[in-house]
């Protein structure tokens, strides 16, 4: 079966009630492809996520942007995996490498997190990615594979698992991978599923690139072969969003 075109939007922790009214109205007003040719998540801070679930169109599914790594109880400021479920929110972001960096979050973590949201029905985007240093020491392959390995290592299927591959160097930076830099980093990610998983897995993952995507750059990244959609920042927040999302057709 073919991969279905992702393009995520993650909000990260910006805007208003006011801005979220305007990014609605956008997405709402936009003129998408059908959702056979792209599937379209949008991952507002958690405060906005009712909100923007009861006006978004349908075609937009939403995300939460983390969850907690176990069942909810006295863990004071966090949001759990049962929550989500019980708002009727199909899909969460874990391991960004803002949490990773930020709030120290191991490969671990990240793993048990995932594991822990799959087996309460969340669908989840998993996020690996090397830093600059890490690139420049030329072991970009041994972090992002030892980061998914961390997750394979958690997980019984990949059913519910969309892999997004963001390089650090790359996010909020304006300097997008090149399409050719992504292809290499997506082929290898999809050779380390084929070896480490099953064959079936490699195959139906959709891995997805994140990192300075705009409405100029996204139709040329959409044409790699191993690239099946976006984990955009910066530009999920306005109206070119919606060429991003357009940029699926480039695989019909
Ligand atoms: O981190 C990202 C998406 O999760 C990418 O952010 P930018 O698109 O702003 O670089």
């Amino acid at each position: 079966m073919g991969r279905l075109f992702f393009v995520g939007g993650n909000w990260k922790c910006n805007g208003t009630s006011e801005d979220v009214k305007k990014i609605v109205s956008t997405l709402n007003g936009g003129q998408i492809p059908s959702k056979d040719v792209v599937e379209i998540v949008v991952s507002p801070p958690f405060v906005f996520i009712p909100s923007v679930k009861s006006e978004l169109k349908p075609e937009f599914q939403i995300a939460a942007q983390n969850c907690w790594v176990k069942k909810g109880g006295a863990f004071t400021g966090e949001i759990s995996a049962e929550m989500l479920v019980n708002l009727g929110i199909p899909w969460v972001i874990i391991g960004h490498s803002e949490r990773r960096a930020l709030m120290n979050e191991s490969n671990e973590f990240v793993g048990e997190k995932v594991a822990y949201a799959l087996s309460q029905g969340l669908k989840v985007i998993a996020c690996v990615g090397e830093t600059l240093e890490e690139r420049d020491a030329g072991t970009t392959m041994k972090v992002v594979a030892a980061q998914t390995k961390a997750i394979a290592d958690k997980i019984s299927s990949w059913d519910n698992v969309v892999l997004a591959y963001e390089p650090v160097w790359a996010i909020g930076t304006g300097k997008v991978a090149t399409p050719a830099q992504a292809q290499e980093v997506h082929a290898e990610l999809r050779k380390w599923l084929e070896t480490n998983t099953k064959a079936e897995v490699a195959a139906s993952t959709r891995i997805i690139y994140g990192g300075s995507v705009n409405g100029g750059n996204c139709k040329e990244l959409a044409g790699q072969k191993d690239l099946d959609g976006f984990l955009v920042g910066g530009a999920s927040l306005k109206p070119e969003f919606i060429d991003i999302i357009k940029a699926a057709e480039v695989k019909k």
